[in-house]
Order: structure tokens, then sequence, then C-alpha cells
């Protein structure tokens, strides 16, 4: 069986940095090469950073991609790279056909494209032939799909390729690759992290391989691009489904694998030619890239990285998001406000965590209504990470603007919250740090903060973590300091204390929200698994509280459209996974009488993470006491006394906790 070392490169490229993207690839490239790499893989549209949006439309961008592609070929080569065979994902364009939404531009199309650079030229392309137009993904909107599988003969293997959603649908180049007598299949991607993602990547992984019956390698990009955050996670697996080699999840870095593989079979056309055929009725185009066999030479083992826990992986997915947004848009510092609460103590020791301390501007800004231990959890934080604290006493701003415009009740209360988004918003000018918001997942769906208040910011950390998991992070993070004998970060005081906005004497969350895992179970099963008023209360939730909630839910979205980008988590969040109007006259209510629940409809990706047994919930009752500062559940239905119809949706029981 011929042998052959390949590399995947798991790098973290930048949207729109064609030059740094390229020189990049040239780096990794070096690197893998200098380890007697004969193949060397990067991520999806590596060259242009993923995803592009619609970037994708516009012209010049495209022009400068495909420019950038023959300038690597060439580069490659004279760098004395030209016998390694590079992988490169890119901004193509399909010169036959017209984009829609290109009315008036000249013709060509766009195409999530993958290209075989070798020998100083561009020697096989292939486009994405799936297009994800679900969840997150846009690509129906931006590209056209690829009309073949393409196929490389590399010192005696035939190497098939996929772009990333090209194998999480069934059909397409994928489907063939058995019958086109692959070798290897090798699968670029730019998938982004989502809780427990990474296992349902590599049982699609094995089902593949098995399929295809070829050995198969997944490089995955890291990283963070505004609201997602790409997790790596690359591998390698058999077609009987071992898993020789995984890549750390989160790091930089280029995992070498030794393949042996089967000898190719199929017919090739001679070196540098190209051959069309048709498999089981499917385009395949063949080239070869060399005849030489490659002597024998002693396999290296592949590693396998240990896995993160379920919060370890979190952590590192909201740090990463973090580090990457602050360093890809030109800050080095942050600026947040220290509350002494729990939201905050966690963002500022993922800041800390993600930039350095010396990076962190923590303020404390206390006014007539904050406790001592507001102030003294704040400066307790601070001692205990490093970062730069100052105190800003809000009082008397807050005095003089009442002294010049009247404002009572909740008009009051929220001015507190205004003038520290100011004071935060001042220093940012004053002083060049990103303002960071601390809101959780759950205050911004029942819209329990304050706008242009504690909802100001560049970006918000934390914004697609429910408060539950805010309190477990809290304490993994502590307790992963305690293991490594270093100072936990959080004060104990901040993740015990019951949480309180402090914007009138004695407010507690709880005078206004549901306790916290009660609210968080309705908003897990409503936002993440669309369950609607009558299906919660089927699976035994209060029709009272479910419909507050749920109205809480809606009347919130003008909120979280103007709150600012954070990294994305769970399989749905608060931006491109959940697209719903701002002016909606809908509001959901339990139904007295339900009619059978529509079928579920979910995308590829959840129908991968749903598949775990149902989960039984004890009914919940606990009651929570409406305040003028929230909306009033008006349409509330009385609970019917009859049985409803709808039974309870099969849902994944909320991620366990550590
Ligand atoms: N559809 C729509 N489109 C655009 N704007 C819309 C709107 N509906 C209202 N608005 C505007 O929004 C305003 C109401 O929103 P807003 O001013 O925020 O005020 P509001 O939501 O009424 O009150 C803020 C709530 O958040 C709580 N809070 C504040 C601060 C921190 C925390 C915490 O624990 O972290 C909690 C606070 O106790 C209170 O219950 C209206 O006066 C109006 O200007
Ligand atoms: N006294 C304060 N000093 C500085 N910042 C504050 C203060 N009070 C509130 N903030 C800012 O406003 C945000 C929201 O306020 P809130 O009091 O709800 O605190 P929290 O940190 O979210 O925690 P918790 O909900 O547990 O109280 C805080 O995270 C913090 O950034
Ligand atoms: N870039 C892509 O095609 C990603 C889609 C794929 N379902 C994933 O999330 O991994």
């Amino acid at each position: 069986m011929p042998q052959i070392r390949i590399a995947l490169a798991q790098v973290n490229p930048t949207v729109g940095a064609l030059e740094a993207n390229a020189d990049l690839v040239v780096r990794m490239t070096k690197h893998a090469a200098a380890q007697h790499a004969h193949l060397v893989a990067f991520p999806e549209m590596m060259l242009t950073g993923y995803p592009v949006e619609d970037l994708a439309l516009r012209a010049s961008f495209v022009d400068e991609s495909r420019a950038a592609l023959e300038k690597l070929a060439v580069r490659l080569d004279a760098e004395g790279l030209g016998a390694t065979a590079v992988v490169v994902g890119y901004l193509g364009r399909d010169d036959a056909t017209t984009q829609q939404y290109q009315l008036g531009r000249p013709k060509g199309s766009p195409q999530n494209a993958v290209a075989v650079l070798y020998g100083g030229r561009v020697v096989a392309r292939q486009a994405k032939y799936h297009l994800p137009n679900y969840g997150v993904f846009d690509e129906a909107r931006y590209f056209v799909p690829g009309n073949h599988l393409g196929v490389f003969r590399l010192h005696g293997i035939d190497v098939a390729l996929a772009v990333c959603e090209d194998i999480w649908q069934d059909g397409g180049p994928v489907s063939v690759a058995r019958e086109a007598r692959a070798g290897l299949l090798l699968v670029v991607n730019g998938s982004p992290y989502e809780r427990n993602k990474d296992d349902s990547r590599l049982d699609l992984a094995r089902r593949r391989a098995a399929a295809a019956q070829t050995t198969l390698a997944y490089v995955n990009m890291v990283g963070g691009q505004d609201e997602l955050v790409f997790d790596g996670d690359s591998l390698v697996v058999r077609p009987d489904g071992e898993l020789l080699a995984r890549a750390p999840q989160f790091e930089e870095g280029c995992l070498v694998v030794d393949l042996q593989l089967p000898d190719a079979v199929a017919p090739a056309p001679g070196p540098w030619g190209m051959t069309q055929e048709r498999v089981a009725g499917f385009p395949v185009h063949r080239t070869t890239l060399t005849s030489a066999p490659l002597p024998a030479y002693t396999p290296d083992p592949g590693a396998l990285a240990p896995r993160l826990s379920d919060l370890a992986e979190v952590y590192a997915a909201i740090v990463t998001g973090l580090r990457d947004y602050v360093h890809k848009n030109g800050f080095t510092s942050v600026v947040l406000g220290l509350s002494g609460g729990i939201d905050s103590a966690l963002v500022a020791a993922v800041a800390v965590d993600a930039l350095g301390a010396e990076n962190v501007n923590g303020v404390s800004m206390p006014s007539s209504y904050s406790s001592e231990h507001s102030k003294s959890d704040a400066q307790d934080l601070a001692t205990r990470t490093g970062l730069r604290f100052r105190t800003v006493p809000i009082a008397p701003m807050v005095r003089s603007f009442l002294e010049n415009l009247e404002l009572t009740g909740l008009a009051e209360e929220n001015l507190q919250a205004r003038v520290r988004g100011m004071t935060l918003m001042g220093l940012s000018n004053q002083e060049g740090h990103l303002v960071l918001a601390t809101g959780n997942k759950t205050e911004l769906a029942v819209g329990y903060s304050t706008i242009y208040g504690d909802a100001v910011g560049g970006y918000a950390p934390i914004k697609d973590v429910p408060k539950t998991l805010t309190w477990e992070l809290a304490r993994w993070r502590n307790a992963a300091a305690a293991e490594r004998d270093e100072t936990p970060p959080i004060p104990q005081g901040s993740i015990d204390k019951p949480p309180s906005a402090e914007l009138r004497p004695g407010q507690l969350d709880s005078d206004s929200l549901p306790d916290y895992p009660l609210l968080d179970d309705i908003l897990y099963r409503h936002l993440e698994h669309d369950l609607d008023a009558t299906e919660l209360q089927a699976a035994g939730f209060d029709a009272g509280i479910v419909a507050k909630v749920l109205r809480m839910v809606d009347t919130a979205e003008y909120k979280r459209r103007q709150y600012p980008p954070g990294p994305k988590i769970t399989i749905r969040n608060f931006g491109r996974d959940r697209r719903v109007p701002i002016t909606s006259a809908w509001r959901e209510a339990p139904r007295p009488a339900a009619a059978p629940a529509a079928a579920a409809v979910v995308s590829p990706a959840v129908t991968e993470s749903v598949a775990a047994p149902a989960a039984e919930p004890a009914p919940r009752t606990a009651e929570a006491t409406p305040t003028s500062a929230e909306p009033q559940a008006d349409a509330v239905q009385p609970p019917s006394t009859e049985e409803p119809e709808t039974a309870e949706r099969e849902l994944p029981p909320p991620p366990p906790p550590h």
C-alpha cells in the first residue's frame, strides 16, 4: 500500500485579509514540508477568511481572491514548496452563470471553492456542492453550487475533495467517492462551534468514511469571526471508524498524520492532465500531480489530543471569540463595569484570560443604592485577577441629571444604568478601550436590561450563555485555577449572592423574573427547540408562567437587535440563528385544546445534535410577581383542564451540569 504524510493546517484566517492569509498558508506549508508532509490541507475559504457574507457579492473581492490564489501557487513554488500539494479554500467564480442579485454586473457567480496548488500552478478546482442555508448560514444567497467531484492523484493515491456542508447532506460529490474509488476523502471546513457539536462531527465523519469506504481527513479552522467561533477539532478517521488523529480544540497548529492508503485503481490522466467522466451519473474530474512513487519510511502514529470537558470547551469558545474580536478589530484593551455580580465577574475573568490583566479595565460605579458588597466584591475581583481597577461614583452625575430633568420610577432607575453606560463609552473614547456588555442570554431573552444603559458596548462575551450556565462557568473557572494552585479569579461572594440589578433599594431579579433554573429550562425549550406555549404547558410548566415568559421574549426583540455581537455557543443564538420580526402583534399563550404539533423543522446540523433521549420535566409551578418594570402577561389564557392533544416533543435534556 502506498504511504502518504498529510498535514491538516488548523489555522486562524482573518476575513478580508487576503495577503495575511496567503502568508499564513506559506508559513504553515513550510512548517509542514519541514516535517516531510506531502499534502497540506487548509480550511474552507482560507484565502478570504470565512464567512465573507455579502463581500462575496463584490466583484472586486472575488477578483482579488482569484488573483491571490494564482499568486500563491507561484509563490509556494518560488519558496521551494512546489512539490508539496497544497489544498486551499478561496472565493471563486463560476464564469458561466450570473448571480441573481448582481444584475447589470459582469457575468459570473461567486462560488465557495477549493483548489489544489502544485508545482507553481493551480492544478484543480472544485466548488462546494451543498450550500448550507439554515441557522447562521445563507450560502444560497451568495454562491452557485459546484457541479463535480474533484479527484487528484498524488504519489499513487487518489484524493477526493469535499467542502464542509458536502458531508452534512446526502447526495452530491461525497456520495460517489466510493464508486470513484478514492483512497482518501479530504474535507475542508469552516464549521462553527456549538456545544456538543464535536461529538456530532465525529459521528458524521465516521458515517461518511464508512459509506465512502475511504479514510476521511477533516480540517477545520480556529478563531473568532464576529458571532462565530471556530473550534478546529480537525481529525482523521478510517473507514472502519477508527479515529487515527485529532487536533486540540481552539488551538492553531498542524496535525501531521501518516496514512497507508489503497493504490489508485481508476484510470488516470498522465502528469498534469485532467479528464472528466461520469461516475454513478455524477461528473468526476481527475488530475494527476505526479507519478513518482515515494520511498518507504517509518510511519508516525497519529496523535489524539485530549478532549476538553463541556464547560472547558464553552469557556474556551468565549475566550477565543473575545480575543479575536478585540484583536481583529484593532483593539488591545477593554473596559467594563464591575458590579460585584456574577455576570460582570465572569466577563472580567474571560477578558483577563483572553487579553491579559493589563489590558482589562474594570470600573466600579456605585450609586446611592449600591450595596457594600457590590463595591468590595468588585475590588476583590480586581485584586484576584490583577486587572486595572478604578472607582467612578455615579451618584453626583445622576443627581445632576435629575436636577435638570425630572425622572421618577423606572425612568429614574434606568438613568443609573445609562449614566454607567455613558461613563464606559466616555472612557472608551478617551482611552481607546472596547466596551464589553455583560448581559447573559437569559437577560437578553426576557429584556431584563436597560437599553443604552448596561446594554451598551462593542462586544458581549456571554450573550449566548444562559444565566444558570454563568454560575457553572464561574465555578468551573475557579476550580480550574485551584487545581493549578492559582488564585480563583471570581470572588465566592459574587457566585453566592442573589442576583440584583441594584437600581432601587432591596431590588432582586427574583422580584421580576421566575427563578433562573425554571426560567432557563423554559427558555431552552422555547428558544432552542421551538416548543410553543401549549407544548410547554403539556411538558409540565405552569401556564401563567409560560405565558408571561413567552410574552417577555416576544416583546424584547427590539432590545436584542440593538445588542452588541457576542460568541455563539448554543445551537441557536440571538443573531443569525433566530430571525423574528421586531414589529409583531403575535403573542404566545397556551391554547385550550391544542392542535397536533407540527413536525419539528430543524436544520441538518440541529438534527445531528438532537438525537438524545427525551427529558421528563417535573411539573414546575414557582411563581414570580410581575413589577411595573416589565410587560404584564395580560394575554394569559386560563390553564386548560383538558389534556392537550400535543405530545411532548422529543428533546435533548439541557446540557449536563459539571
Ligand atoms: N418596539 C420598540 N422598538 C424600539 N424601542 C422600543 C420599543 N419598545 C420600547 N422601546 C424603547 O425602550 C424603552 C424601554 O426599555 P428600557 O429603557 O431598557 O426600560 P425597561 O425595559 O422598561 O426597563 C429595564 C428593565 O431591565 C431591568 N434591568 C436594568 C438594568 C440591569 C438589569 C440587570 O439585572 O442586568 C436589569 C430593570 O430593572 C427593568 O426591569 C422605551 O422607553 C422605549 O424608548
Ligand atoms: N455598581 C456598579 N458598578 C459598575 N458597574 C455596574 C454597577 N452596577 C451595574 N453595573 C454594570 O451593569 C451590568 C448589569 O448590572 P447588574 O447589577 O444586573 O449586574 P450583573 O453583573 O449582571 O450581575 P447580577 O445580575 O448577578 O447582579 C453589570 O454587569 C455591570 O457591568
Ligand atoms: N461551512 C459549512 O458548510 C458549515 C455547515 C456545517 N453543517 C457545519 O456546521 O459544520
